[in-house]
């Protein structure tokens, strides 16, 4: 960390242009030192200096006069591109797969090929059947032979390939958007449904796939593009005259095309929707299945689901409605444009057939006999193909002609189709952008993720997937910054050591009227570094100290309203108050999921925010009220304590045993291999609080946490795994949550919140004597006795 040195004399008022404004009331600026230490609390923010400014991270900006160019790329490509998905990022994905793209591109020249030379060799066939061609048939018919037997090795080829490619770029960009998901700060788990996080990866994410694996065979997607491309340049080489005819066709197709996309794009985002809120309902439902068994409500349940499944189906046929428009639209206007060009082949005079010698021409009967000889010279005898007269076709041509037109027909069909799964892909990437771009990045959980991949997970396979191509140069320029981090070992050395405080921002004192916006330019100089950086500072203030939150989601509402609690380093703090007051928020502050609104949480003097997330996780342990374990073995769930790490079975025992989980797990089917089911569904409440001790005492952290962590225990089961609670609670800085009495009675202080701050502090028998809240707490029983 590189602290900035603000002197009062950068303070000055020849800074604050605002501030020095007639119309503002006088204001107080003061620091608590002569020289104020301004520090960055938000290093991605600040990635223009290693220094932060004290306050809420969100709300300032730092902007470097002289930034470092090696970074200033991946803040133009990385910093500021926030979408999770892009059609530059998955060609990029498919271009790391160079020779496999090659052996495709190979294969489709050559399916190409053999598919548009098919109606050429028919046309050969005709004139040889026809005699118009002197040339032994079964000749032709092996040259057919070889393009039959091609033709389906280089489909196989191709879509085996493509398929591998596509399979791969999939399976990263999953990976991509999942960790994207994991990353997110916690409000948007608050925003968003499981069902609709859910849907983003299996159904959208299926879209995009379907974009290539739904458009692989023939007359689909590349190859009716390479089809339509190559039947053109052929019906020009054919007949130039007729050629445009194709092309005025192509045009109207694609312009309808095109009106239809623009059209139909809000009903495809409209239908994903609908069907993400639907699986939505359903996973409710059976998540909540007991409680909807309880009340009866699956008559309730049945009435919601089906209100879903009519609106589904309502868009269903309206999307199936659009479909079909624009199929039957677009067969319409290739049929049309084959019957123009019919009619202007007759009308042009172009058509005439010779009773004699089978020929079309151009209504002037040529001679067969030097047909002929065109053809066996030049080709096709007086078509463009042979080079013949203008206006003539041969009987061969045209068999061609309209093979092609054919091929054309098909192919832009086909290649509608895949203009609608494109449509849709657009839709979907769209969706899974606005979702999990338009939400922040916790960023101190995004370095410790990194720091937590190792090189030699690197190696592993199933990491590869998160380090490759596109998200290297984001996971270096996190490195990068993670260095201005503190280290893992100073954070365990400093948690078993310092307290823990919950304070106001002592750094910089701003006593500013609570309407008044300001917005200040500070000139700071690192002193690390040595640059100077302007410090953009834009807030709104409200009073100078104190933590003061609200929940994103509902930034009216403050929860914690100057709040200012020391939890002593080693020492059991018990947090109690009404239903409401704020107890769990302040737990999730420490927990980090949330950032203060105002203030900041320190550990001995140093701000949380200086440590990744990743390690502030290691050093707290939670137990709460409703503990949730994974679909795993119950031996797996207590080893979850330490994810990383090989936890040996006699680990898992002698932390199963200190929580007095031992008896009950060994009396399960498999003991600790038992499988405890949905979030840990298969287990009594009782049990799986248990295990959740388990996984919290094998961690070993030195912060604890404990949410009502016993609430679902029979007495004799609590005072065993109080026991066990006492022997790990010592000498670690201890929180507690608890409405029994006897747990709160003993902490070394007692904490009481009201209406978002700490009334009361002091020991039991303290505020017993005050008389005030927690004396009339305990006196209506709202702490329950045993
Ligand atoms: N994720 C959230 N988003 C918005 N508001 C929330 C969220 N979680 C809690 N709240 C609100 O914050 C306030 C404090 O809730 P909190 O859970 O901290 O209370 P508590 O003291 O722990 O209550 P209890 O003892 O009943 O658990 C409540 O008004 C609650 O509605």
């Amino acid at each position: 960390m590189a602290a900035i040195s603000l002197s009062s004399a950068t303070l000055s008022r020849t800074h604050f242009p605002l501030i020095q404004s007639p119309h503002f009331p006088p204001l107080s600026l003061y620091s608590r030192r002569t020289t104020t230490k301004i520090r960055l609390s938000n290093p991605n923010q600040k990635w223009a200096s290693a220094a932060y400014v004290s306050g809420p991270a969100s709300d300032y900006s730092v902007t470097d006069p002289n930034p470092d160019p090696k970074f200033e790329g991946f803040r133009r490509e990385y910093g500021e591109s926030k979408d999770a998905i892009s059609w530059g990022m998955l060609w990029g994905l498919m271009a790391d797969q160079k020779w496999r793209v090659a052996l495709c591109i190979s294969a489709l020249v050559g399916g190409t090929t053999c598919t548009l030379s098919m109606p050429l060799f028919s046309g050969k066939f005709f004139e040889v059947l026809s005699g118009a061609r002197p040339e032994p048939l079964w000749k032709i018919m092996s040259r057919i032979a070889v393009v039959y037997a091609l033709e389906p090795i280089f489909t196989v080829i191709f879509v085996i390939n493509m398929n591998k490619i596509w399979e791969k770029v999939m399976s990263v960009s999953r990976a991509h958007i999942f960790k994207r998901m994991l990353i997110q700060k916690v409000e948007f788990f608050d925003r968003y449904k499981v069902g609709e996080l859910t849907g983003l990866l299996t159904s959208d994410l299926g879209s995009v796939k379907d974009i290539v694996s739904e458009n692989v065979s023939r007359d689909r997607g590349f190859r009716a593009l390479s089809e339509i491309v190559g039947t053109i340049c052929i019906l020009f080489t054919l007949s130039p005259e007729l050629a445009p005819i194709l092309g005025l066709l192509m045009l109207i197709i694609s312009i309808l095309v095109a009106v239809y996309k623009r059209s139909t794009m809000p009903i495809f985002k409209a239908h994903g929707m609908v069907q993400s809120s639907m699986s939505d309902c359903v996973s409710e439902t059976i998540s909540a299945i007991r409680t909807v068994r309880s009340f009866g409500g699956e008559k309730r349940q049945m009435a919601s689901f089906g209100n879903q499944i009519l609106t589904y189906k309502a868009s269903g046929i309206k999307l199936g409605t659009y479909k079909s428009i624009n199929e039957s639209v677009t067969r319409v206007a290739v049929y049309v444009s084959l019957l123009a060009l019919i009619h202007s082949i007759y009308d042009d005079g172009f058509i005439y057939i010779s009773s004699t010698n089978q020929m079309i021409v151009n209504k002037k009967p040529i001679d067969y006999y030097s047909s002929s000889r065109d053809s066996t010279e030049g080709g096709y005898g007086h078509g463009a193909m042979g080079g013949g007269v203008k206006g003539e076709l041969s009987v061969g041509t045209v068999v061609s002609f309209i093979g092609y037109t054919f091929t054309l027909t098909f192919a832009v069909q086909g290649l509608v189709y895949t203009f609608g799964d494109l449509r849709g892909a657009f839709a979907a990437i769209e969706r899974i952008n606005s979702i999990i771009s338009g939400s922040e990045i916790d960023e101190a959980l995004a370095y410790g993720l990194e720091r937590q991949i190792q090189p030699e997970d690197v190696q592993d396979e199933k990491f590869q997937l998160y380090v490759n191509g596109f998200d290297e140069k984001q996971r270096s320029y996190h490195l990068h910054y993670m260095s201005t981090l503190g280290s893992s070992n100073d954070l365990f050395n400093v948690v078993w050591s310092g307290d823990i405080r919950l304070e106001g921002n002592n750094s910089c004192l701003l006593a500013l009227e609570p309407w008044l916006e300001i917005s200040l330019n500070l000139r700071v100089v690192s002193e690390r570094k040595g640059a100077q950086a302007r410090v953009k500072y834009h807030y709104p203030i409200e009073t100078a100290s104190d933590v003061h939150f609200s929940y994103p989601l509902r930034p009216d509402v403050k929860v914690l309203n100057g709040l200012n609690l020391t939890l002593k380093n080693g020492t059991i703090t018990a947090l109690v108050g009404t239903s409401g007051a704020g107890k769990s928020t302040i737990v999730q502050l420490l927990a980090r999921f949330y950032e203060p609104t105002s203030g900041r949480i320190t550990v001995a003097g140093e701000d949380v925010r200086m440590f990744d997330k990743s390690e502030w996780a290691r050093v707290v342990s939670i137990v709460n009220q409703d503990p949730v374990l994974f679909s795993m073995s119950v031996a797996e769930n207590i080893a979850y304590g330490l994810p990383d790490a090989d936890v040996s079975k006699d680990d898992i025992v002698k932390a199963a045993k200190a929580a007095n989980a031992h008896e009950f797990i060994i009396s399960l089917p498999q003991g600790y291999d038992t499988l405890v089911g949905e979030r840990g569904g298969l287990l009594s409440g009782g049990q799986r609080q248990r295990v959740a001790i388990a996984r919290a005492l094998l961690k070993n952290a030195p912060i604890l946490i404990l949410d009502e962590a016993t609430s679902a225990l029979d007495t004799v089961s609590e005072r065993l795994v109080q026991d066990a609670l006492n022997h790990l609670m010592k000498g670690r800085t201890t929180l507690v949550i608890a409405h029994r009495l006897s747990t709160v009675q003993n902490a070394h202080q007692i904490a009481l919140c009201s209406d978002g701050s700490i009334a009361e502090l002091g020991t039991h028998y303290e505020l017993l004597s005050q008389s005030g809240q927690y004396a009339s707490l305990v006196g209506s029983q709202r702490l329950a006795f045993e």
